[in-house]
């Protein structure tokens, strides 16, 4: 057999959100590519597997374009493979594992959850990988389910929390807040008019969307980190319709966001969105959401 130098330690999994559960898979990963001397790595794939087998989007805990960098940070890998999911969906699960995951990626160790399914028609099953890596002489460690208050940690069950707005319990579950990324865009510049400026950002479409409302947030630019009061919705004091937005107000700052990439922490649900009579009115409801800003991240 051809032998890969370094030899990879390969987490198998979407990886959706990252999760505690997923992190106990690339936990092993990074430990198993330590006691081979070699990478730790995770193959994931380009879509959403369930998206691609029942037609309809699943709602994502992580925007397509960030996987890579959040999986890396969040999950502590070395790297993050891409494969096809339309083309692997076909491949027999022994020819995933010999040709491509031992053959192409140099697999030593294989790390997979226990409810995992492989190849073509998810024939192939944590047993049958066991079995397989035996033969081949590499490694395979099969992790149980990770529990949080006797609940089992999935994105589904996160999804759910979301759709709630029970950002804490989302925060526990992920093992970090739920964080909304993009680029800071133009909005109708009326904020400012009224002393509270927003970073204007588009949600991404494919992302799973809390409820319209106001949220203790913590947003990280560059290196920087603001506490931040931000409302999730369509403005519908001054807007009629149209996409909902997520616009954080960063507490102490004043300065210039625009084009910049900036993360955006979920932390807690304040108040529903609300049609004001006037922007008085909204202005003093968001002075209150602004101390409660403050005072929910002052209890630490
Ligand atoms: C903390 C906070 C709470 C807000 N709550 C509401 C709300 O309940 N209803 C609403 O119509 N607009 C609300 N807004 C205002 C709009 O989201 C937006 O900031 C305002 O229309 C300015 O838009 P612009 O950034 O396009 O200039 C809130 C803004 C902030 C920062
Ligand atoms: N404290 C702040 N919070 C958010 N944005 C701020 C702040 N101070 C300055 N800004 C800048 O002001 C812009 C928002 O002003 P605003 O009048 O709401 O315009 P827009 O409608 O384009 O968002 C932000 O994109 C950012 O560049």
């Amino acid at each position: 057999m051809k032998q890969h130098r370094p030899p990879r330690a390969i987490a198998l999994g979407y990886f959706d959100g990252v999760h505690m559960g997923h992190r106990a898979l690339m936990e092993r990963a990074v430990q198993r590519a330590r006691e081979i001397g070699g990478t730790s790595a995770v193959f994931t794939f380009d879509k959403h597997p369930s998206s691609v087998m029942t037609g309809r989007q699943v709602p994502l805990l992580t925007a397509g374009a960030y996987r890579q960098d959040e999986i890396k940070l969040l999950g502590g890998v070395d790297e993050v493979i891409f494969g096809h999911f339309e083309e692997l969906r076909t491949m027999d699960w022994r020819d995933f594992i010999h040709e491509l995951l031992i053959g192409r990626f140099g697999a030593q160790y294989i790390i997979s959850g226990h409810n995992n399914r492989f190849g073509y028609m998810g024939k192939g099953t944590p047993e049958g990988m066991a079995e397989e890596c035996k033969k081949a002489g590499i490694g395979y460690d099969c992790i149980p389910d990770v529990k949080i208050d006797g609940i089992v940690v999935s994105s589904t069950y996160i999804r759910q929390l979301i759709s709630l707005g029970d950002m804490e319990r989302v925060t526990k579950f992920l093992g970090h807040p739920y964080t909304i990324t993009g680029v800071v865009a133009h909005g109708r510049k009326v904020g400012r008019t009224y002393g509270v400026p927003t970073v204007n950002l588009p949600l991404p479409p494919e992302m799973a969307l809390p409820p319209y409302g106001v949220y203790a947030t913590r947003v990280r630019v560059d290196d920087q980190v603001y506490l931040a009061a931000t409302n999730i919705g369509v403005k519908p004091t001054f807007v009629d319709g149209g996409a909902p937005t997520i616009e954080p107000h960063l507490l102490d700052f004043s300065g210039d966001l625009y084009g910049k990439l900036i993360h955006v922490e979920l932390h807690q649900f304040l108040r529903p969105e609300k049609a004001f009579d006037s922007v008085e009115e909204l202005h003093a409801a968001i002075e209150e959401n602004v101390r409660q800003t403050r005072a929910f991240f002052a209890k630490g």
